[in-house]
């Protein structure tokens, strides 16, 4: 059987489909700027000989429904989806999934009206993953869609975690309150470093460390989740390409007194404004890391501010574990940067946490690897994430009889 996996965003749509026998990626890639007048097909394929292809076009993709128009109809010409039969699934990710949802959810009338529900708490992301769900729902109305949503693994989080010291009816009335996301991602970096620790995932504690665009840091105990970085919305705790992570809430009221912005103005300038752009510029970790080492002093800084960030939850979380087995680096940046691994788990003696230099600075391998010293107490890993896997795995077993 085939499993479609989609993650819609509000001009995108990434796209993976696989083989379920040995989850063998058949086809992926990205449909972007859906909406403007040069909308952007990045289709790849592997052919019958196991060769990778790829097209690339440019043209005007009105809609999310012309999008999956085209995608659908390239999936049929390589003969990947010859017959929807073959289809068991379409798995999409949700960023938001609100405070019900602890696990994937076959998508009906319901599920869409609560994922809809709480799209003031994902404004950049829910309204997307509903167009892709609609669109699949309507040219697939016999192909079960699965909603697996990033902020599930975060709901074993303990009210201590997961409340903010505000008034009660903003939690009781307004579900204001931290949910986390990238889930997915850290479920599955923390079922991969249980592989690699040998142990069972429910007798490991991990600190997992999802570093791309967006950032997060999560705290597990035995298996669960009890503590992450991101909170009502995908905005708090470590620093983004563009998007503050923590900060004082003041500064938002300063801006909104004293900037002449308004809420949006506000928003605007927290989520897309600052991160890594606000500080030097630029939101690409391979530029920053360019420009730092010809001496741009911005950069450096960017650098600076990520890594101490990244450095103060790695201390919080080894203080709410008490012990750990492992820190896991994952992400674009985290399975790249080994500046910034160096200097977030630098002077850690203490906490028995010991970086080896060379192999943190080395380039190959690069799939799933540990870069502490075999003296290290807790072991510091880099493992490649895969949501698109994880979600395509979830979706299945979501329509998969129990046995
Ligand atoms: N070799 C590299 N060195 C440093 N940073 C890298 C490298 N490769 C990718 N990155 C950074 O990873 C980030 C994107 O991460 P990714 O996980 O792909 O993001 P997304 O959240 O969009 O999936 C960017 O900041 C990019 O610069
Ligand atoms: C939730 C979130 O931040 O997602 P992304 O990193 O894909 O923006
Ligand atoms: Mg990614």
């Amino acid at each position: 059987m085939k499993v479609l996996v989609l993650n819609a965003g509000s001009s995108s749509i990434k796209y993976q489909l696989f083989d379920s026998a040995e989850w063998r990626v058949l086809a992926h890639g990205l449909i972007a700027r859906i909406g403007e007048e040069a909308g952007e097909l990045k289709l790849n394929w592997y052919d019958a000989a196991g060769a990778a292809q790829s097209r690339q076009e440019t043209r005007p993709i009105p809609t999310h429904q012309a999008g999956l128009d085209l995608l659908i109809a390239d999936l049929r010409e390589r003969g990947l989806l010859a017959d929807v039969t073959e289809l068991a699934a379409i798995g999409h990710r949700v960023v938001h999934g609100g405070p019900n949802f602890n696990h994937p959810m076959i998508v009906d009338d319901a599920v869409v009206a609560e994922i809809e529900s709480v799209i003031p708490l994902a404004p950049l992301h829910n309204p997307g993953h509903l167009a892709g769900i609609a669109v699949a729902r309507q040219l697939f109305p016999s192909v079960p869609s699965v909603a697996v949503f990033d902020t599930a693994f975060h709901q074993t989080m303990p009210p201590t975690a997961y409340r903010y010291a505000i008034p009660e009816f903003l939690y009781t009335e307004h579900r204001i309150r931290r949910y986390g996301f990238h889930g997915t991602s850290h479920h599955y970096v923390a079922k991969r470093a249980a592989a690699l620790l040998g142990k069972p995932l429910a007798k490991c504690n991990l600190i997992t460390l999802h570093l791309g665009n967006g950032a997060s840091a999560s705290a597990i105990r035995n298996g669960q989740c009890v503590d992450t970085s991101m909170g009502l919305t995908p905005l708090e705790g470590l620093v983004m390409g563009t998007r503050c992570g923590d900060i004082d809430p003041a500064v938002a009221i300063y801006a909104l007194k004293n900037l002449g912005l308004d809420a949006d103005g506000v928003d605007q300038l927290l989520n897309r404004q600052s991160g890594l752009l606000g500080i030097c510029g630029v939101n690409d970790m391979r530029e920053i890391d360019l420009r730092a080492a010809a001496g741009d002093a911005a950069a450096e800084l960017a650098i600076g501010i990520t890594a101490h960030r990244l450095k103060k939850y790695i201390g919080a979380y080894s203080a709410e574990l008490g012990a750990v087995d492992a820190i896991v680096f994952t992400g674009g940046i985290g399975e790249n940067a080994a500046g910034i691994r160096q200097r977030a788990c630098a002077d850690l003696e203490r906490l028995g946490i010991v970086l080896d230099d060379t192999l943190n600075a080395a380039r190959k391998p690069s799939g799933e690897r540990r870069i502490s010293t075999p003296a290290s107490a807790v072991q510091v890993l880099v493992i490649p994430t895969n949501e698109e896997l994880e979600i395509a795995q979830q979706a299945l077993a979501a329509v998969s009889p129990i046995e």
